[in-house]
């Protein structure tokens, strides 16, 4: 089957899986979904235009210069996350060493001193990135009070970034769910402040209720009705993907490191020309799905995913982890790694380690390739592992290997099987292997009507035509 004229059947390639929001009219209503996506956070992460100061808390540990490039190269990974939003700039950056990040003082005295001063000599700063995954409330307020300006961490960048990106129904909701944790500990703190003035814990008249309850009983209510929005395009999901196993088209899952060119590759192994890779971090929030052909004229099915990130807030990716589920039912997984990155090893550990905690199942974890992508890059690449395939999916290169690979260990997961079958040129088998396998080649058309056909057929299929043919 041809797969450009796959793209528009939308109970195949549609977004079988993120679901296509025009599949969900019936689910969910738009009204819905933007009343619980409003902006929640109080921390003004979202105002206007931002001049960012960066501070790096540095643990100490290996040798000096082994844990200074790695403080480099985390600083330059928050400098990346800022800049990936439209209206923000890095005014300044700092590195500073601190002991153990768990204690309640991130930085001890001396430099929390040297630190404050140099924010308040530098003009013109609304906030200060604080590059921890996640600051207590109570930090948060004392470092704001101290700097007199805004102060965000990681998952407040992160979510920040996700919500600006979102363009899916349930991309938002996940967006807004991974918003509870943080609005809860902000309304603790509020309280707890409140309180400090006598107000907090007070009953509201009449109610039998604290402000802090009504408070924390809306916030479970929001996040029930979120969860419950959710649970609904889930159903539908499964509904979906069911419909598409019908079909019996072979899936392939894309993953990687955010910014790998995981969107690039599919772009190139399919043609889809409605893919927009971009230069940005979390370009691609919502799972799709895209056919493509492997050079035995198979179709198969690339879904594009989520990107990675080191010290990836784990509550970020609970939020996230209903789409992700869907790799779970992969047929396949490639792991798209960009080999130019200075951090490339690490970025390919942490994808494992988030795949490990998704529980993908053994079969699929050993079957994994290893795309090695942005060769180009590189003068005369050498690739480490003779297992990985190098790539260009920008200058698209190295793509025939990918195919060829991708199809062998697809014929082994499913099952299928490539054969050479006699056919009766009268009867209605041949059309039967158009429809229910994949005809590769149709030869040897002789006077007694019959010709020799090789198809790629799943065993069950294989078993079927063998019952309805029997004699052939
Ligand atoms: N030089 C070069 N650049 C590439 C290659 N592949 C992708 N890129 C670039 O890398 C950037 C990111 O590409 P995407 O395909 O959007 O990456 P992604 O992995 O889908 O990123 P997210 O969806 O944000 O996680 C874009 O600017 C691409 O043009 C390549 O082979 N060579
Ligand atoms: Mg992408």
């Amino acid at each position: 089957m041809d797969p450009s004229r796959l793209k528009d059947n939308k109970s195949i390639t549609g977004h079988y899986s993120s679901v296509d929001d025009e599949d969900l009219e019936d689910v969910l209503d738009d009204s819905e979904v933007e009343e619980l996506f409003q902006q929640q956070l109080p921390a003004g992460v979202g105002e206007g235009d931002h001049r960012i100061f960066i501070v790096h808390p540095d643990v100490k540990w290996g040798s000096k210069k082994q844990h200074l490039t790695t403080a480099e190269l985390q600083m330059a990974e928050a400098v990346g996350l800022v800049n990936t939003l439209q209206n923000w700039t890095v005014v300044d950056k700092i590195i500073l060493s601190t002991k153990t990040p768990e204690k309640k003082r991130i930085f001890g005295k001396g430099n929390f001193q040297t630190l404050t001063e140099r924010i308040r000599k530098t003009p013109g700063i609304t906030a200060v990135f604080v590059n921890v995954e996640r600051l207590s409330a109570l930090s948060e307020r004392e470092l704001q009070e101290a700097w007199g300006v805004k102060v965000f961490d990681r998952y407040t960048v992160v979510l920040h970034i996700f919500r600006c990106n979102a363009r899916t129904k349930e991309a938002k909701l996940q967006i807004s769910l991974a918003e509870i944790p943080l609005l809860r500990s902000r309304l603790k703190n509020e309280i707890a402040h409140l309180d400090q003035q006598g107000g907090g814990s007070r009953y509201i008249m009449g109610s039998g209720e604290t402000l802090m309850e009504v408070q924390q009983r809306l916030l479970k209510e929001r996040e029930l009705k979120i969860r419950s929005a959710l649970e609904r395009l889930r159903k539908k999901r499964h509904l979906l993907r069911s419909q598409r196993k019908l079909k019996d088209f072979p899936i392939v899952s894309v993953m990687g490191y955010t910014n790998c060119g995981k969107t690039t590759l599919i772009k190139a192994l399919t043609g889809d020309a409605g893919l927009e890779p971009k230069d940005q971090l979390f370009a691609t929030l919502d799972v799709t799905v895209h056919a493509g052909r492997l050079p035995s004229h198979m179709t198969v099915l690339y879904v594009d995913t989520i990107g990675f990130l080191s010290q990836l807030p784990h509550q970020l990716i609970d939020s996230f982890s209903a789409t992700l589920e869907d790799v779970a039912h992969s047929d396949l997984l490639v792991h798209v790694r960009d080999v130019s990155h200075p951090e490339t090893v690490n970025q390919k550990v942490n994808v494992l380690n988030v795949l490990k905690s998704l529980q993908i199942p053994e079969r699929l974890m050993n079957s994994i390739i290893e795309v090695h992508n942005k060769i180009d890059l590189i003068q005369e690449y050498e690739c480490p592992d003779s297992d990985a395939v190098p790539v260009s999916a920008l200058r698209e290169l190295g793509l025939d290997e990918l195919k060829l690979r991708v199809q062998e260990t697809i014929m082994k997961s499913t099952g299928k099987q490539t054969l050479s079958l006699k056919v009766q040129l009268d009867s209605p088998q041949l059309g039967w292997l158009y429809k229910e396998a994949t005809v590769q080649e149709v030869d040897d058309v002789g006077d007694d009507c019959t010709a020799t056909v090789k198809v790629i057929i799943s065993t069950a299929a294989y078993g079927r035509y063998r019952k309805l043919f029997p004699d052939t």
